[in-house]
């Protein structure tokens, strides 16, 4: 379908799938906003249908809007542009593929079906010659993917890094702020609609990874999906671990970080990582609170890029929609298209072994003569240099509390698996990784 048979008066058929904290607050934009939407795209935007799991619920909509059957919304005539608010995979996919084969544009915020199916979804809209947006799948409200797939088009990325998940970064900020009970903070960000329907694709980083997949495969035009992303939580994260670490001078984020990373006299590789981070109290990572996120970005030629705002909520959330239906109305009114998939650079994903960063190790010991030195020594042991040592607690409660100089993750891991046998090493309770610093 081209922009041919749009006129001035000609209206684009808009079809909403979700009617939850996202699909809700993208209805309303679209009856609140009818005038300047007409303006931005040049002819009229009409809502055609919203699609619904329970009919019988009372919204306040107009009932001729309401259906439970998606799929025949998604293949109606009139409809031009599919918005997908679903969540899910499987059900997403069908619907997003019935609607780019049937010649419509999908605007998405669905992170875990583009994580997952990216290449399949692309290429039906490629031989379609439509549109698939989703800037509302990362860090909601925030400008991601158009400024990565658009105005760093003509530069190098080198590193996309940040906080994109709102739900962890509302957890973990009041662990940090209020010593705040984790289940309470997890159910408060439910009723704030930040967290996804089952919240544990926040709290162990699925939900983070799947963003990463996405920023990895647009940063460094290659296919990046969420199987590739080594990926840890926040539900092991304790007070005593927050503790420690303001005793550093930092507090702990969930980070997403995508880096090409270079290979001297080969092919660049990519890594792709999610986990939870000491980050020094002066990092501008640190002081992003709340729901918000916060993506750094470093490219060759503009240098350093950071961006901020609210990462999820229904309305910032919509906001990203919105701007994306625009987008794609206009060019069904203009003819065009937007950036399609772009992997031509095909580069190899580095295993988590070969990436080298700090590490902060908290573990119970016995408060004994000789603990220290034996302790010191597995980690020289093992090529790991250590930065600084802590004894925090006494007797029964005594902890060593190491922080290295930058060491690879497998040479870590041997080091623990070590200390963990040492008589006087009782438990190893956690190991964390320092990022924001270099030495
Ligand atoms: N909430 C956020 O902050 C946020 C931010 C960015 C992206 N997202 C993404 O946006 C999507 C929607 O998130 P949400 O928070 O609005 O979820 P939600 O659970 O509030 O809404 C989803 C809605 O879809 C409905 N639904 C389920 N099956 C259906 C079916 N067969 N037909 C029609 N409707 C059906 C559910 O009843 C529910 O109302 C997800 O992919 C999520 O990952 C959410
Ligand atoms: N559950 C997600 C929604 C935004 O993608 C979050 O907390 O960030
Ligand atoms: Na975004």
């Amino acid at each position: 379908m081209t922009g041919a048979q749009f006129g001035a008066d000609q209206p684009v058929g808009v079809a909403v799938l979700g009617y939850g904290n996202v699909g809700s607050e993208v209805v309303r934009i679209l009856q609140e906003q009818v005038d300047d939407l007409q303006q931005r795209v040049g002819a009229p935007l009409a809502l055609r249908g919203i699609a619904v799991r329970d009919a019988s619920r009372d919204r306040g909509l107009d009932p001729d809007l309401v259906t439970t059957d998606a799929r025949a919304l998604v293949e109606r005539d009139d409809v031009d542009i599919v918005v997908e608010l679903i969540g899910g995979i499987e059900l997403p996919r069908e619907l997003v593929l019935a609607a780019l084969s049937s010649g419509k544009s999908v605007v998405t915020a669905n992170k875990a079906l583009l994580s997952e199916h990216t290449g399949e979804l692309a290429e039906a809209a490629e031989a379609r010659n439509v549109d698939l947006y989703f800037e509302a799948a990362v860090a909601g409200a925030i400008p991601v993917i158009r400024p990565l797939t658009q105005s760093l088009a003509g530069d190098r990325v080198h590193r996309v890094a940040g906080i994109v998940n709102g739900t962890t970064n509302f957890i973990l900020s009041a662990m940090s702020e209020t010593g705040a009970d984790y289940g309470e903070t997890l159910a408060e960000a439910g009723n704030r609609g930040y967290a996804e329907a089952d919240p544990t694709a926040d709290v162990e980083g699925f939900d983070a990874a799947a963003k990463a997949a996405i920023l990895a495969s647009i940063a460094f035009h290659s296919r990046v999906s969420a199987s590739d992303v080594h990926r840890e939580g926040i539900s092991a994260i304790t007070p005593q671990d927050f503790e420690s670490a303001h005793a550093l001078g930092c507090t702990i984020k969930l980070l997403s970080i995508c880096e090409r990373v270079p290979s001297p006299g080969g092919r660049d590789r990519i890594s792709a990582r999610v986990y939870p981070a000491l980050v020094p109290d002066s990092h501008p990572l640190a002081t992003v609170g709340g729901a918000f996120n916060a993506v750094v970005v470093e490219a060759e030629n503009a240098g350093r890029l950071m961006f901020y705002g609210q990462g999820a909520g229904g309305a910032p959330t919509a906001s990203a929609v919105m701007g994306d239906v625009v987008m794609a109305a206009r060019n069904k009114v203009n003819g065009g298209r937007g950036p399609r998939e772009s992997k031509y650079a095909n580069l190899e994903i580095a295993p988590i072994g070969d990436i080298p960063t700090r590490y902060f190790v908290n573990m119970q010991v016995a408060d004994k003569a000789g603990v220290l030195s034996a302790v010191a020594a597995e980690f020289a042991q093992h090529g790991v240099s250590i930065s600084t040592v802590r004894q925090e607690g006494e007797g029964t409660g005594a902890r060593l509390v190491v922080v290295t100089h930058t060491a690879s993750d497998s040479a870590l891991s041997a080091t623990v698996s070590a200390l963990e046998q040492l008589e006087f090493v009782t438990a190893v309770t956690s190991v964390l990784r320092l990022e924001g610093t270099h030495r």
